[in-house]
């Protein structure tokens, strides 16, 4: 094979957006003091694609976007910004090297943005934003918002404002375009019947249509959106999506997004990248990462629990002493689990408001799942009695030997666990900030059921927990214990009132986790 037809397939194979990259961030890292809010992240978003960043709850998705607009200046990591095709790469180790901002080049023009103010940011580089809390001039009209977005070429064209006194002609061609391109985005958003008034006046989903509206005023090339479909009922949001694929195909702009509502993100993206704990836990074509079970378990999979099968997480549980190491699988899953999949698979709800058939489906589905690991040693050991180890599971251990075998390795001590939920159930501990569906079976693995458990932890078993899970400091920078004492007094959060109302990613999305009164056992006990 010649060097031409190596070339040519490795281009193939390599992403729309590895080719032609409009944005390139790479190695960022942002620190906060001791926080790691993003680290040593690297993506590239493609010229003309719809990109997706999405992730729990402070998994640093804002962050990304305060650094490349320019709000924040990364600790670390170059952000390539580039009009014109192709990674023009000689011309962005040059402009590196020269210390400049922005060089123009053959193709177009580089931007390293970590160098550049949010101002430049904007109108040089041509990256306009909105943000996850609407931010328009409430008190100007509708228009006045759009006009004021379109302040720079005005002032320039006005001569810096005596050109506008003046009436000259430079000025008033500026101002009929500006009106004209305000027109013109009113009447795609659907908003031009609004134009005249206050645009505290306009319902929310329009003043979303209107931040869109102003941003693609400024004439951008990449448009960043935070949350474009926060708030938006069912129409709005498939308005939405029609309006983002327009910009995207008849204006050629590239659309880098957060969202957490997925049948946005899963619908319109061309791309999708995502982040957990300021990491990028993966990166492709909507249809990869939906099915990427390290996704599903970080963030999506809230309904699929039973099914998940993340490595690193079955090792750690595995290795919870009295469990032992489950070197088959267990023969078990073919008794108990799949019938308790079923009941999942039938009851799962096309909504995600849970019903009390699913609590049940769920509830037999997870007892069986910690059936699985609970039994795996003794499975292991003598499969012909799987069946009746998952049915009748062994009494509790004590306290003390829900032991994980390399304990010894975390600095601090462990807290102390149950084994399993006390008469009455689980608290969903995901209704602290912070812990998502994957942390919660682990801390279950280790005996942590219950938000007063949390609650009791000294530093010593905070700093434990925080490697066993692998993310040292966070747990104390989210406040878990503070957090877990309010909800074991049956208190609420603003988070835990987020995860009530179904808005967050959870293990019992839109139920209350307090103890039930109804005696249940096991996790289905979750309320
Ligand atoms: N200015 C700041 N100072 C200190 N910590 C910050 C700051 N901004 C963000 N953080 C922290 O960085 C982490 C990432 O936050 P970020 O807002 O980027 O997450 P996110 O993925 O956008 O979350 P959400 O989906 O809830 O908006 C969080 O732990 C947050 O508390």
């Amino acid at each position: 094979m010649d060097a031409a037809t190596t070339m040519k397939n490795s281009d193939q194979s390599t992403p729309g957006w590895d080719r032609d990259p409009v944005l390139s961030v790479e190695h960022l890292t942002m620190r906060f003091g001791g926080l790691v809010a993003v680290g040593d992240l690297s993506f590239n978003v493609g010229r003309g694609d719809i990109t997706a960043l999405i992730g729990p709850n402070g998994a640093g998705k804002t962050t990304v976007f305060n650094c490349v607009t320019g709000f924040y200046k990364p600790t670390e990591g170059r952000i390539v910004m580039r009009h014109g095709p192709g990674r023009q790469q000689d011309d962005v180790e040059t402009l590196t090297d020269s210390g400049q901002r922005w060089k123009t080049t053959g193709n177009g023009a580089v931007y390293l943005l970590e160098r550049m103010p949010d101002h430049e940011i904007s109108h040089k580089a041509k990256v306009a934003r909105t943000f996850q809390n609407i931010r328009l001039f409430g008190g100007m009209t509708v228009l006045e918002n759009l006009l004021v977005a379109q302040h720079n070429p005005l002032m320039v064209a006005s001569g810096f404002s005596i050109g506008g006194i003046l009436g000259l002609p430079s000025y008033k061609k500026a101002q009929k375009e500006a009106v004209d391109r305000a027109v013109y985005w009113l009447e795609r958003t659907h908003l031009i019947d609004r134009a005249d008034d206050p645009a505290a006046d306009l319902p929310y989903g329009a003043q979303r249509r209107l931040e869109i509206a102003r941003a693609m005023c400024t004439k951008p090339q990449l448009l960043c959106l935070d949350e474009p479909a926060a708030g938006l009922n069912p129409r709005e949001s498939a308005e939405l999506n029609e309006l983002l694929k327009y910009i995207r195909d008849e204006h050629d702009v590239s659309v880098l997004l957060i969202e957490h509502d997925m049948g946005v993100v899963m619908e319109i993206s061309d791309h999708v990248i995502v982040l957990d704990y300021g990491v990028k836990i993966s990166d492709g074509p909507a249809d990869f990462v939906k099915n990427d079970p390290k996704v599903i378990a970080a963030y999506l999979g809230v309904d699929d629990e039973a099914e998940i099968d993340m490595p690193e997480v079955r090792e750690d549980i595995e290795k919870v002493a009295g469990d032992g190491p489950a070197k088959k699988k267990p023969t078990a899953k073919s008794k108990a689990a799949p019938a308790a999949k079923k009941t999942a698979a039938k009851a799962k709800p096309s909504s995600k408001a849970s019903t009390a058939k699913t609590s049940t489906a769920r509830s037999t589905a997870t007892k069986a799942s910690s059936a699985k690991a609970s039994s795996a040693a003794s499975t292991a050991a003598k499969p012909k009695t799987a069946a009746r180890t998952a049915a009748k599971p062994k009494p509790a251990p004590a306290a003390s030997e829900v032991k994980i075998a390399n304990a010894g390795d975390y600095p601090g001590s462990q807290p102390h666990g149950t084994k399993k939920p006390r008469a009455g159930g689980a608290n969903n501990l995901t209704r602290v900030k912070g812990i998502g569906p994957a942390s919660e079976k682990k801390l279950n693995a280790l005996g942590v059921w219950h938000f007063d458990q949390i609650a009791a932890w000294k530093k010593a078993e905070v700093q434990w927990v925080g490697s066993y899970l692998a993310f040292p400091g966070r747990i104390e920078r989210e406040e878990w214990v503070k957090q877990a004492r309010v909800l074991a007094k049956g208190g609420e959060t603003e988070f835990s009132k987020r995860v009530d109302k179904g808005e967050v990613a959870s293990s019992v999305p839109g139920k209350r986790g307090a103890q039930p009164k109804k005696k249940t056992t096991g996790k289905g006990g979750k309320a």
